[in-house]
Parts: C-alpha cells; sequence; structure tokens
C-alpha cells in the first residue's frame, strides 16, 4: 500500500515529476504512479479521487501544465491533501500552469507549490512532512535530510576561490 500517489496530465510532465520520486525513495517514503488527465480522462480522474482515502495514500502530488485543472479537480474528489506541481510550460513558462493550481476558491484547497522541477522537489518533501506528523522514520529520515542539506550548504563555502 503506497503513502503518496503522484499523478501527472501527460507522460510529458514525467521528467520533472521523476524529481519527486528521487527524494521519496531517497526518505523511504512509497508511492505509486499514474497519468490520469481532468480534462482526457474524467471518468478515471473521479474515481481515483473517490478511492484515494480507503486505499489509504496519504498524501496526493500532482504535477499538470497550461490549463493546470488536474490538482484542483482531484482535490475535489478527495480529502486527502492534494500538492499540485505547475509544470513549465512552453507557451507561458509555467505561469498559466501555476495559476490554475494556486487561485482555487474557498472550498477546496491546493497546496501549490514552484514552477518545475524545485516545486517538483519541494512537492516530495511536503509530502514527507505530512507522513511524517504520524510516522517517526519518516521524520528521522527528513531530520538526516536537512541535516546534511545544511552541512552541504556551510561546506560550499570552501568552492569560493
Ligand atoms: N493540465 C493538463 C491536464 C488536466 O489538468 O487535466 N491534462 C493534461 N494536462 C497538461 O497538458 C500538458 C501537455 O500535455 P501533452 O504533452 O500530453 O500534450 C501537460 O503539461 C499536461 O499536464
Amino acid at each position: 500500500m503506497a503513502q503518496v500517489a503522484i499523478v501527472m496530465g501527460s507522460t510529458s510532465d514525467w521528467p520533472a515529476m521523476q524529481k519527486t520520486t528521487v527524494l521519496l525513495d531517497e526518505l523511504g517514503v512509497t508511492y505509486e504512479k499514474h497519468i490520469i488527465s481532468a480534462h482526457r480522462m474524467p471518468q478515471h480522474l473521479q474515481v481515483f479521487g473517490q478511492q484515494a482515502q480507503d486505499k489509504g495514500l496519504k498524501a496526493i502530488i500532482a504535477g499538470a501544465g497550461g490549463a493546470a485543472h488536474l490538482p484542483g479537480m482531484l482535490a475535489a474528489n478527495t480529502l486527502v491533501p492534494v500538492i499540485g506541481v505547475p509544470m513549465q510550460s512552453h507557451a507561458l513558462n509555467g505561469i498559466d500552469s501555476l495559476l490554475s493550481i494556486v487561485q482555487m476558491p474557498a472550498g477546496i484547497p491546493v497546496a501549490t507549490v514552484a514552477i518545475g522541477e524545485a516545486g517538483a522537489k519541494n512537492a516530495a518533501l511536503l509530502a514527507a512532512q505530512i507522513i511524517a506528523l504520524q510516522d517517526n522514520t519518516i521524520l528521522e529520515a527528513l531530520t538526516t535530510f536537512r541535516a546534511r542539506q545544511t552541512q552541504q550548504s556551510v561546506d560550499s563555502e570552501d568552492d569560493l576561490i
């Protein structure tokens, strides 16, 4: 049983969304991956959302680009927290994706992260932090991750010439 679902509107989102899996693997968070488009697969989306809680999912990471309705429509169909990742689009550089995801009407929240790969990485960390509220193993993995990240930043000073 996976703790997190990574959902994206298209396989073209995978290069950025794959960044989530690297971090989830590192932290020991289990996940499943799906292509589900609110536009192209509306019935699939509804069924997936309605089954998410019973499957035991603790968070859903949803990446979409352009008119990015996927995260909001998933959130409308479940009480599992949804983290939306705006994909970098060609036409508008991801501003379209960002605004589509972040500007949810009051009542149906989507936790929105930054555009592209940085957002995908933070989505994984945020999902892990949600799970860590009730899972000490993931809490320890996050603590180690933070400590290592801090040390790398401290050490990076030595690279300055
Ligand atoms: N935003 C959505 C949705 C949706 O929100 O339902 N479904 C696909 N897409 C997005 O369309 C972009 C182009 O997709 P294609 O590359 O398949 O044409 C992708 O970034 C995808 O997330």
